[in-house]
């Protein structure tokens, strides 16, 4: 819409003024309309006359459409009733150097691709089109190779020797090359289209020619050459197929640039070649993703003329008596619109792409029409798409121009049918401006080879001349013939003298015939030893071209041999790669698998972590719990039995303190303690003071530096030591000693039950005069724990008090330290 909406340029007052004044052809319309497939349904169309159609709608009161074509052609026609009427007067055209577009319009399954094609049974334009140029021109067609494609639209001309050569190389060439389309062209198609085999009257015989043909497609808006050579990847595939691009030749005529071009000589070989185009576009869709009824495909058929030199036998060389005139065959992709395709994804672009392209020749089509209606020069923007920028020279009047709208008259089709015939009727209206170029070029063409028909015969009638007039200048007489003499008298003196002298001048003349008898002898002896050492030395040359050509060929062979050779191994390679690709797409799947199953463990494992985790956590806090509870009831129990034993030292204080009033002596307690107990004894440091250090420090806020070995375990001692530290260290630093006033180390060790002692060494820290510390241990104490089983078992195997051992005793000293020092 933006783009409609923006102001157009002006085309240059030169070229609209040339239009004007040109004289102009209409686009000539026709339309086709193929047989009902729905056979319960009434037609949406019906054929008033040869010109007219209506297109009616399902309903008895809807509005009826009448649409003018050129030409009608109901279901029953004929293809070939077609082809004489629409496509026969341009090859006649072609023949004579002018090009032609003529296109089939129509949406899906109307009849375009059978119009065009059609079957062997019933040929359409393309078979009939080429039946019709070859019949024509068979007799005086060029010897392959002559013209060769210069690669700018154009075409040069070499020698007739030159063209051998070539033909020569690419014989024995395509052997030496690997498969490709040029190698597949030489596959034998068997067509055999059902063909009347019309012919045109408007060959010349002065002239010689050639056709070419080259087959294209639009898909997406992007152009493909059908008959370009196959690239190959490294695995040898086919690789998808290259766009190619478009350009202006020096005549203005657009082409496509790069496109293979290939000389044809006969009706089968150009079926051939679009058979091969048909093959690679069925290749090119499936590596496109493409369908094929949603392309456009055109087929180039070009003929070249030139005229004979006037010796007859090359062909003139100069480029501006070449004449190419080419015919575009174009099969357009169905025409219905985006909704009725009902596609989706890459479908709905292609569809998009086609009606783009469509689109954009109605409106380039529209335009043309509002400039000549109105006079008016608006830019037509032929460049929109490629469709319309190649069909742009014929537009701007480079040749004819004709479209076959293709109907298809279900009743389902009637809104469709509707765009179309809106869309021919528009296209009807448009006038295209008539080339007399093609006639000048074709004029001076004819001038140039009658000039050398002229000359040739010219030059025939002066050899014959020449010839005649060299055989009678020999004079090989021997003199005037003898008169009518008669010798009466023996003494006459006049007429034996006179045969005297005739008879010497013959004998003269004889002998001047015999001396050049003589010498043309001699001359033609030497020109026959000549001629006969000539032919020697040809018959020479002859023996070593055969010897070379036997050699080359034996070269040829070996050749053919090797690429056999090779091509057996790249087959082996090909199956080979293919079967690697094969087992690592496997592989590659396994390992898909193998990794998806790691990552299903793996988050298993982690999901299970996560469980274990919670359970220990659980079962820790539970048994923490349980700990917890069973230390409390443990340690009721010890201050029951505390108690107790509290209870009995006061009844064996109060014995004492009896016994001093009445025997003064300490007796040791017999009643055996029956639970351990823990205690921290303070183990006096020799040279220490021992009571001050026993009990907490005596600073006010003392700094204490725990040294807690990694290794230290946690024991469950009731007493535990009552030192806050301030700070707790595994290993101790100098800086950890500077900033502590107290220092105490925990120290772990066996004792020889195999409990654990641990002891508590406690120690003052000293600033050194030299900036260090120092640490002097002032104090001990030592936490155990004694098994009470342990102790009674070795009670009882003890018979008296006095067998007790000294551990015990210690431990018996150990309360009566206890008992004194609360004595105490
Ligand atoms: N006039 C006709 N007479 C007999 N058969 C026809 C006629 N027109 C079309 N057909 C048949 O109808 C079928 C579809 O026609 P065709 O392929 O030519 O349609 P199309 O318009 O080219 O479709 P697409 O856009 O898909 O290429 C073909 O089988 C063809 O043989």
């Amino acid at each position: 819409l933006n783009k409609a909406m923006k102001p157009q340029r002006k085309l240059p007052r030169k070229f609209n003024s040339q239009l004007s004044n040109a004289q102009t052809d209409p686009v000539e319309v026709f339309a086709r309309i193929r047989n009902k497939t729905v056979d319960n349904q009434d037609a949406c169309i019906q054929v008033i006359n040869d010109t007219t159609i209506h297109l009616v709608g399902a309903n008895a009161d809807s509005k009826v459409t009448e649409c003018q074509f050129s030409r009608v052609f109901a279901a029953e026609v004929s293809q070939k009733l077609l082809f004489d009427s629409v496509a026969q007067s341009m090859v006649d055209d072609l023949i004579r150097g002018k090009n032609g577009l003529l296109f089939t319009y129509g949406v899906t399954s109307s009849g375009k691709t059978y119009t065009m094609t059609g079957s062997l049974e019933e040929p359409g334009f393309l078979p009939r089109c080429l039946d019709m140029l070859f019949n024509s021109t068979k007799p005086v067609q060029a010897s392959k190779y002559v013209f060769v494609p210069d690669g700018m639209n154009g075409f040069c001309v070499q020698s007739e020797a030159e063209a051998l050569l070539e033909k020569q190389e690419r014989e024995i060439l395509p052997q030496l090359t690997p498969k490709n389309a040029s190698r597949m062209r030489h596959r034998n198609v068997d067509l055999r289209y059902d063909l009347e085999h019309c012919q045109s009257e408007n060959v010349n015989p002065e002239c010689r020619y050639s056709v070419f043909v080259s087959y294209v497609e639009i898909y997406n808006d992007y152009v493909y050459d059908l008959l370009g050579e196959v690239q190959l990847d490294p695995f040898q595939r086919p690789k998808p197929p290259q766009s190619k691009r478009l350009r202006e030749d020096k005549k203005k005529n657009m082409f496509v640039y790069g496109v293979s071009q290939i000389e044809v000589t006969s009706t089968e070989e150009a079926f051939a070649v679009f058979q091969q185009g048909q093959e690679r576009r069925r290749i090119a869709h499936t590596q496109l993703n493409a369908e094929s009824s949603r392309s456009h495909s055109i087929l180039n058929i070009r003929l070249v003329q030139a005229p004979l030199d006037p010796l007859g036998e090359d062909l003139l060389q100069e480029k501006s008596l070449i004449c190419a005139s080419q015919l575009s065959l174009v099969d357009l992709a169905g025409s219905e619109r985006m909704t009725r395709t009902g596609a989706g994804g890459e479908r709905l672009r292609e569809a998009g792409n086609i009606n783009s392209s469509l689109m954009t020749l109605r409106r380039c089509l529209e335009q043309l029409r509002e400039n000549q209606k109105g006079g008016g020069n608006e830019m037509i923007k032929y460049r929109n798409s490629k469709l319309t920028h190649l069909f742009k020279s014929y537009f701007e009047g480079h040749g004819t121009v004709k479209m076959v709208v293709c109907l298809n008259p279900n009743m389902a089709e009637h809104d469709e049918n509707l765009h179309v015939v809106q869309f021919a009727e528009m296209a009807q209206q448009v006038e295209v401006a008539r080339s007399e170029d093609f006639r000048v070029d074709r004029e001076s063409i004819k001038k140039k080879a009658l000039e050398a028909k002229a000359k040739r015969e010219e030059d025939r009638k002066k050899q014959l001349n020449d010839g005649e007039s060299d055989w009678e200048a020999t004079d090989y007489c021997l003199g005037p013939s003898f008169p009518n003499l008669e010798v009466v008298d023996s003494a006459d003196n006049r007429t034996i003298p006179f045969l005297i002298s005739m008879l010497e001048n013959r004998i003269e003349n004889m002998s001047s015939i015999k001396r050049s008898a003589k010498h043309f002898g001699s001359l033609f002896r030497t020109n026959l030893n000549a001629g006969s050492q000539h032919d020697q030395e040809l018959q020479q040359k002859l023996r070593d071209c055969e010897n070379d050509l036997g050699l080359k060929g034996k070269e040829v062979n070996k050749m053919e041999r090797q690429v056999k050779k090779l091509e057996s191994k790249n087959q082996v390679l090909t199956r080979t790669t293919q079967v690697f690709e094969k087992e690592k797409k496997q592989l590659q799947e396994q390992l898909s698998e193998a990794e998806s199953q790691l990552k299903s463990s793996l988050s298993d494992t982690r999901r299970l972590e996560s469980k274990i985790k919670g359970a220990v956590a659980n079962t820790k806090a539970h048994v923490e719990k349980e700990c917890d509870k069973r230390v409390r009831s443990v340690q009721a129990e010890m201050q029951e039995k505390m108690w107790v034993k509290d209870e009995r030292l006061r009844q064996l204080k109060n014995i004492i303190s009896t016994g001093r009033e009445g025997r003064p002596t300490t007796r040791r307690c017999q009643t055996p303690l029956k639970q351990p107990i823990s205690s921290a004894t303070p183990t006096p440091v020799p040279g220490a003071p021992i009571a001050p250090k026993h009990r907490r420090s005596c600073s006010n806020n003392p700094n204490w530096l725990a040294h807690l070995p990694s290794s230290t375990i946690q024991t469950e001692t009731i007493l535990q030591p009552a030192i806050r530290p301030n700070r707790v260290v595994n290993v101790p630093s100098p800086k950890d000693v500077a900033g502590a006033s107290k220092y105490l180390l925990t120290h772990q060790s066996e004792d020889k039950d195999g409990e654990i002692e641990t002891q508590l060494v406690k120690g003052e820290v000293f600033h050194t005069r030299s900036g260090g510390q120092q640490v002097q241990f002032v104090d001990i104490e030592t936490l155990k724990q004694h098994d009470p089983k342990k102790i009674d078992r070795k009670r009882r195997s003890t018979t008296s008090v006095d067998e007790v051992s000294a551990d015990e005793q210690s431990s018996w000293t150990d309360v009566e330290t206890r008992v004194n020092i609360n004595l105490d």
